[in-house]
């Protein structure tokens, strides 16, 4: 099927899954028919995309036309034929039991179009078994939304053994259409890949602490600070439910076998209906503790290790069994799961030859099966090689983890691209904008940059604050990483080339540290952006007491820092730091059209205009010498005869720098 003709999308279940991915769908302009099997369930369904669609439209992160239009085109229903009769896609999210889903399936064949593509959202039942049952293995995949749909990225999208390639290209664009980011599962395998890799990994902490190697304290400890994840395993256990990792291992243990036999600690809390912070205890206790207290200095190198080997193991399973490549698994992982970096990545700058010895070590000595490397592991290990091939091998060209870097015309454009993570700096991005800086400056075409923020959510939430207290807050690194700030974001400030940062989102801490580095700041109206480090106890350390009050007076910049407030984008155009304020959907076109502006501009007389401002903050001498001096330059320049001609011919100069 052409995913352009797609216009009607049955939701099967409008249980959590199942009504975010009807708003969703809905949003994205499809109209949507959601079922579930008595009214109230429906009803119930129909109630929560209201009240979603109503916080979206509060917090301006969609108009409130655009919040009734959604809600319109969705039909709540209860007979499964008025569901699927004319759909032309339908994605069955009903309980997570193959036999429930069969049975549905049974019955949609009966009353859904021929040409309609079967979807399930299950997040890891097998896509072969539950094709076997609908009338069109080859029109039926996986396509494996995240909880919430409505606030998460990524969709897995699963091939089962007899799925048509064209199947799936549909149903990627139809994510895609959806605002959402594809992955592609290429193999039909138990967890796919989220899944594959986050339930073995809560599984090895409890296996950890069930051996009497480590406490629940030191294994977050170390997962959270040492290997930098958004939670402690044993705290992403409690978020998600226990029972639910425990039963996707039970079934990986089924299908893949003893590598992925859960640890008794696991089946433990299940009987004991100690489930994670829904039931009020887990490994933690939300009820009469204080839930998920990880100390920040429990950090051991030992657990760091055993958790990465782990961890590659599973990378070089999914990779050696041909279910995915390294960067999918890379991608999947840091949208489904929120990782700075993906599983691939980490290992090979771990170095796989050190996490394959953790593994022959591990196995010679208890003899379990998941401390089996895989072979393709042990191979690329062998020819010191990393799941990204080796250092040596890669090209000339810098390849950003963090930044999306480009050059178009003559303007450079650099994206903060941890989407998954607000955008929050992190040191790895520091270095990286440095990098980035200094090849704009060194490229002979870029005359102008661009700054923005990926995703819809954030120009910058400021330092990524989990990162920064990695390491117990040493403060001799502190030192050194607020000083790495300070120069990267002055490296922007006196870069010769004019910069504007569009910022849509939230702009805040470092972030707006960053951008008051830029020459001109454009904002969408939903932007909130502010200094809130006060709240953390701590002070605008990449410049902002210094830069800030250049741009709104002292007095302002007190009142911001000291205040610690979020200000919308209207409120610091009156106070001069943003320059105009526009529409959200106008924002990029805007920033485009005025880094294409200044691109345009004189890069002579740019270039020693901001050089005499920036000398002359503090000394107003300074900067009047070096205006003069520049006055005088500019005499001699190609570019002044171009301009006074061009003025007297009444034409647009073209400026070359020269
Ligand atoms: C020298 C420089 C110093 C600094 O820059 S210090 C940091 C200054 N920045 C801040 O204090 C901002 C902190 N963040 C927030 O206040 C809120 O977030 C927002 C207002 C930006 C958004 O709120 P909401 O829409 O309710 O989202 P959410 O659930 O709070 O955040 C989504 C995910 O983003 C993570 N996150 C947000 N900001 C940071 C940050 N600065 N460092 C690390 N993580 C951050 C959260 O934890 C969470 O993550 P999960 O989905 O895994 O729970």
């Amino acid at each position: 099927m052409d995913p352009d003709e797609i216009e009607r999308i049955a939701v099967l279940g409008a249980g959590n899954m199942g009504h975010g991915i009807a708003e969703v769908a809905a949003l994205a302009g499809y109209h949507v028919t959601m079922r579930d099997i008595n009214e109230e369930f429906v009803q119930n369904g129909y109630e929560q995309i209201e009240w979603s669609l109503d916080k979206l439209a509060e917090k301006d992160q969609i108009s409130r036309d655009e919040a009734d239009g959604a809600l319109d085109r969705v039909t709540p229903v209860v007979e499964l034929e008025a569901a699927v009769g004319d759909a032309d896609v339908v994605i069955e999210a009903v309980p997570e039991k193959m036999d429930i889903k069969k049975e549905v399936y049974r019955e949609v064949v009966e009353y859904a179009p021929p040409e309609a593509i079967f979807a399930t959202n299950t997040s890891s039942l097998s896509i072969t078994d539950l094709a076997e049952v609908s009338d069109r293995p080859e029109q039926f995949c996986g396509m494996h939304f995240f909880n919430p749909p409505v606030r998460m990225q990524l969709v897995e999208v699963i091939s089962g053994a007899d799925t048509a390639d064209d199947t799936l290209d549909t149903i990627e664009e139809l994510a895609e259409s959806m605002g959402k980011t594809p992955v592609r599962v290429r193999k039909d395998s138990p967890g796919f890949i989220v899944n594959r890799v986050l339930v073995p990994l809560m599984n090895e902490a409890a296996w950890l602490v069930e051996s009497g190697d480590a406490t629940i304290e030191a294994v977050d400890s170390t997962t959270k600070y040492g290997i930098g994840l958004p939670m402690g395993s044993f705290e992403l256990a409690d978020q998600v439910g226990i029972d639910v990792g425990y039963h996707v291992l039970e079934y990986m243990h089924q299908e893949l076998g003893d590598a992925y036999r859960p640890c008794p600690l696991l089946a433990e809390k299940v009987e004991a209906e100690e489930l994670g912070k829904k039931t009020g205890r887990g490994f933690y206790d939300y009820e009469d503790g204080d839930g998920a207290q990880i100390p920040t200095d429990a950090v051991s190198e030992g657990i760091q290790e055993r958790l990465l080997a782990l961890l590659a193991n599973e990378v070089a399973g999914l990779v050696g069994g041909d279910v995915a490549d390294p960067d999918a698994i890379d991608e999947a992982v840091k949208l489904g799961g929120g990782w700075p970096d993906g599983p691939a990545k980490m290992a090979d700058e771990y170095g796989l030859d050190a996490l394959v010895e953790t593994l022959d070590d591990l196995h010679e000595a208890t003899g379990e099966e998941r401390y089996e490397a895989e072979e393709t592991l042990r191979e690329l290990a062998d020819a010191g090689e990393g799941f990204y091939g080796s250092a040596e091998n890669g090209d000339d060209g810098t390849e950003y983890e963090s930044l999306n870097v480009a050059v178009d015309g003559h303007v450079g454009h650099i994206e903060l691209a941890r989407p998954h993570r607000m955008n929050t700096i992190s040191e790895e991005l520091l270095h990286e904008l440095d990098t980035a800086i200094d090849e704009l400056d060194a490229h002979g075409d870029v005359r102008a940059v661009l700054l923005t923020g990926e995703g819809d959510r954030a120009f910058s939430a400021g330092a990524d604050v989990q990162s920064m207290a990695a390491g117990g807050g040493d403060p001799l690194h502190a030192v050194e990483l607020s000083k790495l700030g300070q120069e990267t974001f002055g490296k922007l400030e006196s870069l010769d080339a004019p910069v504007v940062a569009a910022i849509d989102g939230y702009c805040l801490g470092g972030g707006m540290e960053l951008a008051t580095g830029a020459d001109l700041r454009i904002a969408s109206r939903r932007s909130e952006l502010g200094q809130p480090e006060h709240n953390l106890g701590l002070l605008p350390g990449w410049g902002g007491t210094q830069r800030l009050r250049h741009i709104v007076g002292e007095g302002r910049a007190k009142e911001i820092i000291f205040t610690a407030e979020r200000y919308d984008a209207e409120e610091l155009a009156e106070y001069g730091f943003i320059n105009e304020v526009t529409d959200g959907e106008e924002l990029l076109d805007r920033g485009w059209e005025l880094a294409r502006d200044l691109a345009a501009g004189p890069p002579i007389a740019q270039r020693y205009t901001k050089r005499a401002m920036l000398a002359g903050r503090d000394d107003t001498d300074a900067g009047l010498e070096v205006e003069s001096q520049a006055f005088g330059h500019l005499m001699n320049t190609d570019d002044l005869m171009e301009g006074v001609t061009a003025f007297m011919g009444d034409e647009e100069p073209e400026f070359e720098g020269k």
